[in-house]
């Protein structure tokens, strides 16, 4: 057993438990009804119901029957595990910096512990428009690039194919998500023309004290909604909302996880709230996992929706500038701080 470095190390309160329960009752929901509306309208409104049952009591479900090609999957499952299998050298080719914020990195740090990770971020939008400041006053935009690595040569397109299919996926789950909430089927569709979502390719080696450290620390995610494959390992705990336990979600062969994000909870006024979730780490195994946060545009100003709040119900959270929030987000991630980075409570009236 190897020693890790106290920068991984979590806070005692933290610290994962070896013996995990496994997560009974994570809804498993089956999409089809969404493709086929016209054939069973009746199916379609047991769908939605489903959906925001699930919003509602877990803030995560797993779906199948989701129309993405298996094989978009595993070409893009195959590529990861050949790019983190390179050389540093080689991976610090499209190492970010401060600067440019997307490709390779192995330092982020959650809530200021740092992850027992690596990973390989790119955008979905080709540039992505994002604010040039962190200043609120500063209303320069600038352009994120993607940095594509030379090995394994495929990576660039197959990433590229899979992030259109992770779209039309998480634009899916908003109409449904909509429904759900008495809202217009395509009422969050506006958001999301110049998009800021982007994909994650994730690899957690094994780690000698897992019982120390964390792939991911406990967090909640701040985009809207995440779409995540996740291998045959495990590893990923959710916080179930019922009763504040720590349950592993059971990976489920080509199914995906879908998780509430924060800016659901603030566009739904809480009627869904984004729950807290993190990775363990196991000392044999190493695992992979492939997170696509979807995101809307910079200038979107996230807020209650106007038709869901009312006298009785008002606004929860005053607006706040998406854009500032990325930029503020991955500004803090980059590095250790003493102070808690930005979240979406700062923001509540
Ligand atoms: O790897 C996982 O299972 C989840 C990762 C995650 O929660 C994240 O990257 O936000
Ligand atoms: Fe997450």
């Amino acid at each position: 057993m190897g020693e890790v470095d106290p920068a991984f190390i979590q806070d005692p309160e933290h610290r994962p438990k070896l013996c995990f329960s496994e997560a009974e009752g994570i809804p498993m929901i089956d999409l089809s009804p969404s493709r086929e509306k016209e054939k069973d309208p009746s199916a379609l409104d047991r769908l939605v119901k489903e959906i925001g049952s699930a919003c509602k009591e877990w803030g995560f479900f797993q779906v199948i029957n989701h129309g993405v090609p298996l094989d978009h999957r595993h070409k893009v499952e195959a590529a990861a595990r050949e790019f983190f299998g390179e050389s540093k050298e080689e991976k610090n080719k499209v190492r970010r910096d401060a600067v440019k914020v997307l490709g390779y990195y192995d330092t982020e740090h959650t809530k200021n512990v740092r992850d027992w990770k690596e990973v390989f971020d790119f955008s979905v939008e080709e540039p992505t428009l994002v604010p040039a400041s962190l200043d609120p006053h500063n209303q320069d935009v600038t352009h994120w690039h993607n940095q594509w690595p030379h090995y394994p040569p495929y990576l660039r397109e197959v990433c590229q194919e899979y992030a259109k299919d992770m779209v039309k996926l998480a634009l899916e789950l908003m109409e449904l998500i909509a429904l759900s909430l008495g809202l217009p089927q395509k009422r969050f569709h506006e958001f999301f023309k110049d998009q800021t979502s982007f994909i994650r390719l994730n690899h957690y080696p094994p780690c000698p004290s897992p019982h120390l450290a964390l792939g991911v620390g406990r967090h909640k995610d701040s985009g809207v909604l995440t779409i995540l494959a996740q291998d045959d390992v495990g590893g990923l705990e959710v916080k179930r909302k019922s009763d504040g336990e720590w349950v592993r979600v059971r990976p489920t062969p080509n199914a995906y996880i879908i998780n509430v994000g924060d800016m659901i909870q603030v566009w739904s006024n809480e009627a869904y709230e984004s729950v807290e979730h993190r990775v363990m780490v196991n000392s044999e195994k190493e695992r992979f996992s492939i997170p696509f946060f979807l995101n809307p545009s910079h200038y979107t100003m996230v807020e209650p929706l106007e038709e869901l709040v009312n006298e009785n119900n008002p606004a929860k959270y005053k607006p706040y500038n998406w854009g500032k929030f990325l930029v503020t987000r991955k500004h803090s991630n980059f590095m250790k701080l003493d102070v808690e980075n930005i979240q979406i409570y700062h923001f509540k009236v």
